[in-house]
């Protein structure tokens, strides 16, 4: 194939390639069978060899990167991130609600959201393009993990708006292959992982990206770093805004529009916990409006319009 059809046709098939990576892996809804597109990865992989300086990073041949670090370098997150404080029954719940009226007026809203068990993660575009990915670590420097990040099937490599952005949310391992994971430990006279958010946190700590790749990965974003550049004036249209670029929301976010509709989610979630096929160890609730999260403002660790109500913690059964 000669150079200038070769460049026409790495782009095609790179449109078509992250279009159905995104099906697959966001939407849980391929339109083409597997065939097609491991097909499509081999004719994008033979071009890219013989035309090397065609090779680009947002190529879905990138994903697995090549060299075995020896360490991950430092990122200080510009907007640092967060932890939440925590609520453990309904007085909690109802005792933060009278705190946010004290501070805002009666007149609000909450969005809850599960609280996903794994390991927060930053992810920084530019352009739309993924550049880089990084641990909360102490919330103001983390470690790069980028080349890990990209084996994660559901983060997108480029977005669909040319935005420089910063996103946050948690990769995490699903239930089935936390269990296929230990059952080869054990088969190999392994150390078992204690659970998955302990199992995604050690795979995406591998120096070599390739354990990672194996490791099937998963994730959920849940916030913008700067939601104001958005335009988006409430937590909800941020999270619909998420989804519009392309990246993976978890589906069972819902407004509330009183405490008591809170507690009634909390206890739905009790309830359907199990049946999930990730582990979550709570509900985080937020002040809806961000004109009232900043009057809220934060203290020195977490959000004043965000808290996590925890679940018990599982007995165990020996
Ligand atoms: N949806 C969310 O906001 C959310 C979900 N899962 C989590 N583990 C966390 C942690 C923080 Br901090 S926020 C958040």
């Amino acid at each position: 194939m000669e150079k200038k059809a070769a460049e026409k046709r790495v782009q095609e098939l790179h449109t078509l390639l992250n279009q159905y990576n995104y099906e697959y892996h966001v939407l849980d809804h391929p339109s083409v069978p597997d065939a097609e597109y491991d097909q499509l990865m081999r004719e994008l992989t033979d071009i890219e060899a013989q035309y090397p300086d065609l090779v680009s990073p947002e190529s879905p041949t990138q994903r697995v990167g090549g060299e075995i670090l020896s360490a991950f370098n430092k990122v200080e997150h510009k907007i640092p991130m967060l932890s939440l404080g925590n609520a453990f029954n309904e007085a909690d719940l109802r005792d933060f609600d009278r705190k946010v009226k004290q501070a805002v007026g009666d007149d609000v809203e909450y969005v809850c959201e599960l609280k996903i068990d794994g390991l927060a993660i930053s992810l920084h575009y530019e352009n739309g393009l993924f550049i880089q990915g990084s641990t909360r670590g102490d919330g103001t420097i983390g470690e790069d993990i980028t080349a890990n990040l990209k084996t994660i099937r559901s983060i997108p490599l480029r977005i669909s708006q040319p935005m420089t952005i910063e996103v946050r949310g948690e990769a995490y391992m699903p239930k089935k292959s936390f269990e296929k994971l230990n059952q080869q430990k054990e088969e190999n006279g392994e150390e078992p992982f204690a659970n998955p958010r302990n199992a995604a946190a050690g795979s995406l700590r591998q120096l070599d990206p390739r354990i990672a790749a194996s490791r099937n990965l998963d994730i959920f974003l849940y916030a913008i770093g700067d939601f104001s550049e958005t335009g988006a004036t409430t937590h909800h249209d941020g999270l619909n805004l998420l989804e519009k670029l392309g990246f993976k929301v978890n589906k069972e976010r819902e407004k509330c529009t009183s405490i008591e509709e809170v507690i009634q989610y909390v206890q739905k979630w009790v309830e359907k916990r199990p049946h999930l096929p990730y582990e979550i160890d709570g509900i985080v609730i937020k002040v809806n409006s961000f004109v009232q999260q900043s009057e809220l403002g934060t203290t020195a660790k977490s959000p004043r319009w965000a808290i996590a109500y925890k679940f018990p913690a599982e007995e165990v059964v020996t």
